[in-house]
């Protein structure tokens, strides 16, 4: 069993808190990525966790094991972790070959030479690099580098692995396929991974869990269904996705619905908003592919005049001003510019209080 726990962690660099009371149970086995923009204090935690930094206050624990604990004094270095950890730089040793390469972690371990020369065969197996094993590093693809950087990782079976940005030196395409590749590879060897990224399609389509990140808080933490469906505040709904954002007056909250009036009178009825009293400020957050062109649709309906068209391929993407707001929509329907109305079906509207003036 190899569960991660961390517990109010915090580190701070003087002034700055980078993980602020930080608190996360990732399970045996469980693909969990912190999810943030720059500067929210993901690769600080997963450095932590590493040993590779020093947390201010806190615990942490990785299969039962204390690493950290501020209050009894305990801190396990790196190197006694037994932790896989990759990285964005995956340097390879340039005058060691692919197998030399892999080897080296198990030199170190100092494993026995038969059961190296299996171990590294299994390791370049799973990811699928055993013809490269004679090949130097700068022989081979950034893609490639990168598996046999893992493979270095993999081989000497850690318990957890920890993964900062390790794609983000490939193209698209390839890592597209590495994405893929990588959540197979997780879940074959089952091995309880935390990885680190502010790439949110990267995040939606890898882990079993997406603790978004902002500020060195979790901001929210569920599956990318969860979070992409029920975003937890205005900065989840507006990082992962794209969301418009409307704000207003209450004017009545019943029965699990809430009507909302905007500055040019129409207002704009969604289920939620419990608790939200009548006369206060509310946010609404509603996705562009939600939202349908024509009407249409059991929900409010909006007046609008499109004012700018783009064809995206499969859909077209319209800028639909709406008593003087820029409201984006995504649609399979060609449209002409002009009047339209937009149908926002109640259910896919999140409700919000809107955050305090200034
Ligand atoms: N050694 C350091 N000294 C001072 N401040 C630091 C140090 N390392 C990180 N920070 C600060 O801590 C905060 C969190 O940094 P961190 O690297 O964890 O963010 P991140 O979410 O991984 O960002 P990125 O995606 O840009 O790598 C930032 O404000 C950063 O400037």
């Amino acid at each position: 069993m190899a569960e991660v726990v961390l517990r109010d962690l915090v580190r701070r660099y003087g002034e700055v808190v980078a993980v602020d009371r930080v608190s996360l149970t990732v399970a045996d086995r469980e693909f969990v990525t912190l999810l943030g923009p720059s500067g929210c204090g993901k690769s600080t935690t997963l450095a932590a966790i590493a040993g590779l930094e020093r947390p201010t206050s806190g615990f942490l624990a990785v299969g039962g094991e204390t690493f950290f604990d501020s209050r009894k004094q305990v801190f396990v270095e790196a190197e006694h972790r037994n932790l896989g950890l990759v990285f964005q730089s995956y340097a390879l040793w340039p005058h060691k070959t692919v197998q030399e390469n892999v080897a080296f972690p198990l030199q170190l371990r100092r494993i026995a030479r038969n059961k190296q020369k299996e171990l590294i065969h299994e390791a370049l197996a799973l990811v699928e690099m055993e013809s490269f094993a004679d090949r130097y590093p700068s022989q081979l693809s950034g893609g490639q580098q990168q598996r046999v950087a893992l493979a270095r990782t993999l081989v000497y079976k850690p318990k957890v692995l920890l993964l900062d940005e390790p794609l983000s030196n490939l193209d698209a395409k390839l890592r597209d396929r590495a994405r893929t590749w990588l959540r197979h590879l997780q879940r074959e060897v089952g091995i309880t991974t935390i990885y680190v990224t502010h790439d949110q399609t990267e995040a939606l389509s890898l882990s079993d869990r997406i603790a978004v990140m902002s500020k060195g808080r979790i901001a929210q933490l569920g599956t990318p269904h969860e979070i992409y469906e029920r975003p937890a505040d205005p900065f989840v709904a507006d990082f992962i996705g794209t969301s418009n954002f409307f704000t207003g007056e209450v004017m009545e909250q019943a029965s699990g619905r809430l009507v909302l009036r905007l500055a040019d009178e129409q207002t704009i009825t969604v289920e939620g908003g419990d608790g939200m009293a009548r006369g206060s400020r509310a946010t609404l957050a509603v996705r562009p592919e939600r939202i349908h062109v024509g009407g249409g649709t059991a929900g409010s309906l909006l007046k609008g005049r499109i004012t700018e068209r783009a064809y995206m391929g499969a859909r077209w993407l319209y800028t639909v001003e709406v008593g003087g707001q820029a409201v984006r929509v995504e649609t399979e329907a060609d449209l002409a510019s002009g009047e339209v109305a937009l149908g926002l079906p109640e259910r896919d509207v999140a409700v919000f209080p809107a955050p305090a003036a200034g």
